[in-house]
């Protein structure tokens, strides 16, 4: 038998399932409603726009967790997440693929990562060929996925995650966008899953006769209540027990939902009548052929085809690490319209750079002017790099949402490799820019200070970066944008306050202006810039007043504090924005998560 055809039966039972949402008011999207979904069988979530269809999905799926009550079983005992997030997948709505890959490595990725390291190349290889073949895209083994169409797109995202043979697939509105015949093609692919045994459960929306006609079992919410349940063939007579006639010219599903919008009182007495979900007007035959199949108790990992390495996933950290970082280095060898942008930006900003400060590195007269060329030059790693994933971040993390949600790989190793995938390049475009200007300006060419120069603008743009990535996992593009430009401000504020009146600035305003890392990093390439220097070039030495630079640190309120410790300080804002990047990541992924921090700032906010 092939790997994908063994399957473990698996019906999905809820009971009394409340939903409550508490924003500026509180409320309830789901009603105490109950059902059952079962295995070998395609069921349709269906209801008007805002029925809480895609709700009970994500509460179904495990995606959303917080404000829920009632219970949730599997196979008749109680839903443990850490095992049933091994049994289910979940594809979303605006599910993206990966860019710049083709069908068959999307699929040779998801596969290594989900099957393991016990696993073959050989054996990953033949699941995903006959997944592919299976779903039909077998011919599209060399299409980037950019260039699938939208049917196609959807079949790959089941593709990926029936890679790991999950016997319970959840996909929130699979058919939209797509014309009648693809949605068709569709909604058969989900049939043949069903034939294997899966439980296929999808939200529909505004489906034809014709597609309904494709599910085993349809179940019907109206304003966070079952208004049917069973298969769509028993939908007129149950109607018609309940004194509502559908007229042979509509369509059931169709009756239905315009009935309860319209007809007062007429959800009630639907919900009533079908006992919001506990009665199930399935057909007997499939009933009964259901009830032969044996179903077991999901209480141990055993029950489970999936080889288990790192505790909650497949393959362990290193593996995860290095299977990501190829792919993310993959993506961006071919993403040349990123890499060029990038070589762009830097290339026009260093000429700027080289025209407005041309030769004045040694130029007592015009020191002010190489400051601003210092400044400058870190308002340009802060702004380019802080902004880079403010823009970026919020696709990559729709990218990400399912991945990780389907127990892919663990957020470290992603991040770990998220991090490391830009640097290459921003080291080296950071140096051919800073040693470009350098020589231009005519800086002291003294190897220890370009070192230093360079070094502050590298850390500089990493902890740019992470404040970026915090801002991103967050916020929205709009909101993100405005957020990194008030920080933004308020950093460049801090760093150049009292700038030529060094002397004045009160000793708290010095320590609260060093939480700005451009002020530790203007402060650091000042010293090592105009530290222990030669006199500098004066027109008329007479009255050069910083030939001595050291004057001009002291109006800069710079003091003697060595270089080194600078450094430090900015490594530490680096880890610090790092680790704040990626809590902001966890944060914005994990429901648990969000809800401890929660919890936590409640109970502070309630003991004082
Ligand atoms: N985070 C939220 N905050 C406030 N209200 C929410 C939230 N999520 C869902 N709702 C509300 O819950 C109700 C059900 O939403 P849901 O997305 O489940 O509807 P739906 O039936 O899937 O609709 P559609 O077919 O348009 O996607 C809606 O009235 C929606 O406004």
């Amino acid at each position: 038998m092939s790997e994908i055809s063994k399957i473990v039966p698996v019906d999905i039972e809820f009971q009394d399932l409340n939903y409550v949402i508490k924003g500026r008011s509180v409320k309830r999207v789901l009603k105490s409603i109950n059902g059952n979904f079962y295995s070998g069988e395609l069921t349709a979530i269906l209801g008007a726009s805002g029925s809480g269809k895609t709700t009970l999905l994500n509460i179904l799926a495990g995606y959303i967790s917080t404000g829920v009550t009632g219970s949730i079983k599997v196979n008749g005992t109680p839903r443990n997440m850490k095992t049933f997030h091994k049994l289910a997948a979940y594809i979303m709505q605006d599910d993206l693929l990966q860019p710049f890959l083709n069908v068959e490595e999307m699929m040779m990725i998801a596969a290594k990562l989900k099957l393991g390291d016990l696993k073959s190349t050989e054996e990953k290889s033949a699941t995903v060929n006959e997944v592919l073949t299976l779903l039909g895209l077998e011919k599209c083994l060399g299409i980037r996925t950019e260039e699938l169409s939208k049917g196609q797109k959807k079949r790959l995202s089941v593709a990926l995650e029936m890679v790991s043979n999950p016997p319970v697939i959840f996909l929130d509105e699979p058919t939209s966008g797509m014309d009648t015949v693809s949605a068709k093609q569709c909604l058969n692919t989900f049939q043949t899953l069903t034939k294997q045994g899966k439980t296929v459960i999808c939200t529909i929306h505004q489906p034809s006769a014709s597609m309904l006609q494709q599910f085993d079992q349809v179940y019907f919410i109206h304003d966070g209540l079952c208004v049917y349940n069973g298969s769509m063939t028993n939908i007129i007579p149950f109607l018609s027990t309940l004194g509502y006639e559908c007229p042979v010219t509509y369509s059931p599903a169709d009756y239905i939902v315009e009935t309860v919008q319209t007809v007062q009182d007429s959800a009630l007495a639907l919900s009533e009548g079908i006992q919001n979900g506990k009665t199930n007007q399935r057909d007997l035959l499939k009933e009964s052929l259901s009830s032969l199949l044996p179903r077991l108790p999901f209480s141990i990992d055993e029950d489970i085809d999936v080889p288990i390495i790192d505790a909650h996933f497949p393959t362990t950290f290193w593996s995860q690490f290095y299977i990501l970082s190829s792919r993310m280095f993959l993506q961006l060898k071919r993403n040349k319209m990123e890499i060029w942008l990038q070589v762009f930006n830097h290339a026009v900003a260093t000429l700027i750079f080289v025209l407005l400060y041309y030769g004045i590195g040694n130029n007592a007269d015009k020191i002010v002017f190489t400051y601003h060329y210092f400044i400058s030059t870190l308002i340009f790693f802060l702004y380019t790099y802080t902004m880079l994933p403010v823009v970026l971040f919020p696709t990559e993390l729709q990218l990400l949402k399912r991945e990780y949600f389907n127990r892919w790989y663990d957020l470290k190793p992603y991040f770990l490799a998220l991090t490391l995938r830009g640097l290459p390049l921003m080291v080296l475009l950071g140096l051919a820019f800073t040693s470009t200007t350098y020589v231009f300006t005519n800086q002291p060419i003294e190897l220890y200070r370009f070192v230093w120069f360079s070094a502050v603008c590298i850390l500089t743009a990493i902890a740019s970066e992470g404040l970026g990535m915090t801002i991103g996992s967050v916020c929205n593009l709009m909101n993100g944008s405005m957020l990194a430009s008030c920080i933004i401000a308020a950093l460049i504020l801090f760093c150049i306050h009292g700038a030529g009146y060094g002397s004045q600035i009160s000793p708290i305003m010095k320590v609260i202006m060093h939480f700005s890392y451009l002020r530790v990093g203007i402060v650091a390439i000042s010293n090592a810039m105009f530290r222990n220097r030669d006199s500098m070039d004066c027109v008329d030495k007479q009255y050069c007043y910083y030939q001595d630079p050291k004057r001009f640190l002291q109006d800069l309120g710079v003091d003697n504090t060595p270089c080194s410790l600078y450094i430090s300080c900015l490594i530490v804002f680096v880890v610090v924005f790092k680790a704040s990047g990626f809590l902001a990541l966890k944060y914005r992924l994990t429901s648990e998560f969000s809800k401890i921090i929660v919890n936590y700032t409640y109970k502070v906010f309630r003991h004082r």
